[in-house]
């Protein structure tokens, strides 16, 4: 998947010279909801015969506008482009989210990052808002595409148990350390992508360096599989305070030693912190 970086102002050259339907929000983790948004955005495209790509933001606009550090993310950015990629996303806009493009107003948003884009149809959640103090909704938005060369489609609410389905939830139940609960929201076990920072007993214990700003379940004793890109390994991630320090994974194999990434599986815990020492 092809990724574009946008900087406010926009640069006109950047702007593809084929018409496209796209998929527009920050889409940390690309769980069920998400999934739901891309999916009917891909039978769009499909239909109509567009390149299908989607609209995401870095950093979180919090970071930004809340002035938040230390955000923690499900999928940092290059494991967002790869989840988006997988479920059929051919371009990915990146726009740099900085104080300018923050207080763009929401006409100002569709005319520059719309439809100078060359977007045919955009698609998003039902909670979907953008610019200035986040004033633009789906209602604004599809009330201006009437007049405009571009159609809107907004995805129903997805739910799990009746609660919204949402990267603000899964990051709790991740928090809390209830990973066996994950692939009810994500569709899938939470995966950390990680290097590996030293080997120990041959090969069988591991201590990882996670790529990215990545959110971690709580301090615990948890079963992971671990893939190294050749194999899955089953293995016990015994998570400390402090992943540089005393975390690491024990697997029931060999990692080839000359791998550069491994993924790690949360699949299930088994304890918290107080048990993990002995
Ligand atoms: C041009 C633009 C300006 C924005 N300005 C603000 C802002 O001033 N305050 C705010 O809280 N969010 C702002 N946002 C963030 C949006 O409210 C929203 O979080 C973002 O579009 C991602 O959508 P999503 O959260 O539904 O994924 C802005 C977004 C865009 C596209
Ligand atoms: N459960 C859902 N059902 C349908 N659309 C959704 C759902 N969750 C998010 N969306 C849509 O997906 C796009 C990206 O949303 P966003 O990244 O804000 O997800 P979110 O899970 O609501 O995140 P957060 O919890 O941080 O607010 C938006 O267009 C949003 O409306």
């Amino acid at each position: 998947m092809e990724i574009v970086r946008l900087t406010h102002p926009l640069k006109e050259s950047l702007s593809p010279k084929e018409s496209h339907v796209m998929a527009v929000g920050f889409f940390d983790g690309v769980h069920l909801g998400h999934q739901d948004l891309i999916k009917q955005a891909k039978r769009i495209a499909d239909q109509e015969n567009r390149t299908l790509t989607a609209m995401t933001f870095d950093p979180h606009p919090d970071e930004v506008i809340k002035e938040e550090t230390d955000r923690k993310y499900l999928t940092p950015l290059p494991a967002k482009a790869e989840r988006l990629a997988r479920f059929g996303c051919e371009k990915l806009f990146v726009v740099s989210f900085d104080k300018a493009f923050a207080s763009l107003p929401p006409a100002d948003f569709i005319n520059d990052y719309v439809i100078s884009l060359n977007t045919k149809n955009v698609v998003v959640g039902f909670d979907f808002t953008f610019g200035y103090k986040a004033k633009g909704d789906t209602e604004y938005l599809q009330k201006k595409s009437l007049k405009k060369p571009f159609n809107v489609t907004v995805i129903p609410k997805k739910t799990y148990d009746k609660e919204k389905i949402s990267s603000t939830l899964l990051k709790s139940v991740i928090r809390e350390g209830h990973v066996h609960l994950v692939p009810y929201y994500l569709g899938k076990h939470y995966e950390v992508i990680g290097h590996i920072n030293t080997l120990r007993s041959r090969g069988k214990t591991i201590k990882v360096d996670p790529i990215g700003r990545y959110l971690l379940p709580k301090p615990g004793l948890y079963q992971v599989q671990v893939k190294d890109g050749k194999r899955t390994l089953q293995g016990l991630f015994r998570l400390f305070p402090s992943i540089e320090e005393e975390s690491e994974i024990t697997v029931n194999g060999l990692i080839d030693p000359h791998v550069n990434k491994i993924s790690i599986q949360f699949t299930n815990e088994i304890s918290s912190t107080a048990m993990i020492s002995g």
